[in-house]
């Protein structure tokens, strides 16, 4: 099992979500270009899970389009969107049930042509397909650092190691793009660094784009290659890092709180 071809271009197109009277999302659109990091930003309320939900097929907007190359993905159901190479973390969802390697199993389930049945039955070409499934499974265990712990129960790792197993679970996928929903929310100082490094490892090492929501700047700003920045469903900004910290729109949709380090 190799690692998967270089990403199509993700291209999000006027997209508007009206929830009654609200308007969670108005007319955004951004591109992220392939085997990109592209964080998306803003102010609380300001429409970043619900463009995430968009993105993974959760909720479907009341106008516009969302393309992986030349795949639409706009009305499709989330496990269609996910077959297609687009594959999300949740930001509440840490794990705590079986082995890590169990966790990853689950994750190359959607991806097993003879099917976890054959496994129970123990046909021998679906023996074979599930060795193979569980070498991938540690080897994206050890690009998440998460190599030494394959066999221990998820209940027995560290919080900031229990968030990265929902990170490789979705890399079990073996995503053309990779939708992280806050990684590093509820880590220590020294756990955002490990994830923010591992994000860069597996982008380098897979080649896959990366789409980030997060509230802590300082990640944002190490990792991110390109930043669109939403305030109340507009897509006010768009830009480099330093293109963004400096953009006036951005500083007035943050009017009040700092965009250095960790601020929200
Ligand atoms: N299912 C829903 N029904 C009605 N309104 C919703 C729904 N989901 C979100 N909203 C509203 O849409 C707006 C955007 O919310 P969203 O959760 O996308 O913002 P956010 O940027 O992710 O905020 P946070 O940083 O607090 O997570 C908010 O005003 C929110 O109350």
């Amino acid at each position: 099992m190799t690692a998967p071809a270089a990403p199509p271009a993700l291209d999000v197109r006027g997209v508007t979500v009206r929830f009654a009277g609200l308007l969670a999302l108005d007319d955004v659109s951004f591109t992220v270009a392939p085997g990109t990091v592209h964080a998306v930003i803003g102010p609380n309320g300001a429409g970043k899970s619900t463009c995430f939900n968009v993105l993974s097929g959760l909720y479907r907007p009341t106008a516009g389009s969302v393309r992986l190359g030349a795949a639409e993905l706009t009305r499709l159901a989330p496990h269609r969107i996910a077959a297609l190479g687009v594959a999300r973390t949740f930001q509440n969802i840490v794990t705590t049930r079986g082995t890590v390697a169990d966790n990853l199993m689950l994750g190359r389930h959607a991806l097993s042509r003879a099917g976890f049945a054959a496994g129970a039955l123990r046909l021998p070409g679906a023996r074979r397909e599930q060795r193979a499934h569980l070498a991938r499974a540690r080897e994206i265990a050890e690009l998440t650092g998460l190599g030494a712990h394959f066999d221990a129960p998820v209940a027995l790792l560290s919080y900031g190691d229990r968030k990265r197993v929902e990170l490789a679970r979705a890399l079990c996928l073996e995503p053309r793009v990779l939708l992280l929903d806050e990684p590093v929310a509820g880590m220590n100082a020294a756990e955002r660094l490990r994830t923010a490094e591992v994000v860069r490892e597996i982008r380098a090492e897979l080649g896959l784009s990366v789409v980030l929501v997060e509230h802590d700047m300082g990640l944002v700003m190490r990792l991110a290659d390109e930043v669109t920045v939403l305030d109340f469903g507009r897509a006010v900004a768009h830009g480099t890092p330093d293109e963004v910290r400096r953009d006036p729109e951005v500083l007035r949709a943050y009017l009040g709180t700092a965009t250095g380090e960790d601020a929200a």
